[in-house]
């Protein structure tokens, strides 16, 4: 694992799993590992974040977030952790994938998120371009399913869901999955809330 612009060959399939990571926790390795399997990805980017543009609150410094990423993974080779937002200047996540389209010709990527992420789906900055440009996995996150299946995002693109993972990746046109996989409860909101995050 390093940072900054991670190697990939034509031909792979890369989920990009975009986050505050402040701090990671069991909970993104768990969608990870689940994401690897289920999409049949060759490769997961944790995407740090230097900001959520809907937070106001400023995550812990950057390096600080990654090395606890890194810590987390122990070392898995399919995963990299990366500041390539922080490299490229971009903050929201249609200019970020955008940005990666144009430098890795002949990657293909899927965007994951967790279901709390799908509910405010709609609220992003060119949410629909995201849609367009690539497949979305939705894993699955306690107390998020509800609002998550009758999110703006998922009315309005409910004739693209397909029911399996691995039919997601290759798909033309706009194409999104819920995972329904065995939940994880971690948050960072909580670690932070116990005072167990001191970067
Ligand atoms: N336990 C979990 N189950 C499923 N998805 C998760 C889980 N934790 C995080 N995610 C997803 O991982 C991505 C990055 O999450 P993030 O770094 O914001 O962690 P978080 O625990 O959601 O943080 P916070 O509690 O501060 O909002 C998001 O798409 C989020 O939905
Ligand atoms: O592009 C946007 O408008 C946008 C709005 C909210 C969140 N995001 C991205 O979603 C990812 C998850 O954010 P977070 O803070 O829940 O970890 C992270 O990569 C953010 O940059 C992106």
């Amino acid at each position: 694992m390093r940072t900054g612009f991670p190697n990939a060959k034509p031909g792979m399939v890369i989920g990009l799993l975009g986050g505050s990571f402040d701090p990671a926790h069991e909970g993104h390795v768990h969608i990870t590992h689940e994401a690897l399997k289920r999409i049949g990805l060759d490769r997961v980017w944790w995407l740090v974040s230097p900001g959520n543009p809907l937070k106001a609150r400023q995550p812990a410094p950057m390096p600080a977030r990654i090395a606890q990423a890194r810590r987390m993974l122990k070392d898995d080779p399919r995963v990299v952790v990366s500041d390539i937002e922080a490299r490229l200047g971009t903050r929201f996540t249609a200019d970020t994938i955008a940005r990666l389209q144009e430098l890795y010709p002949g990657v293909s990527f899927v965007w994951l998120m967790g279901a709390d992420n799908l509910a405010q789906f709609h609220k992003w900055d060119r949410w629909r371009e995201i849609m367009e440009r690539v497949p979305v996995g939705v894993l699955a996150r306690p107390g998020s399913g509800l609002k998550a299946r009758l999110s703006v995002a998922a009315q309005v693109y409910r004739g693209n869901r397909v029911a399996r993972g691995e039919n997601l990746a290759h798909r033309n046109g706009p194409a999104w999955v819920f995972v329904n996989v065995p939940m994880s409860a971690a948050s960072s909101s909580e670690i932070r809330a116990k005072g167990q995050w001191k970067p």
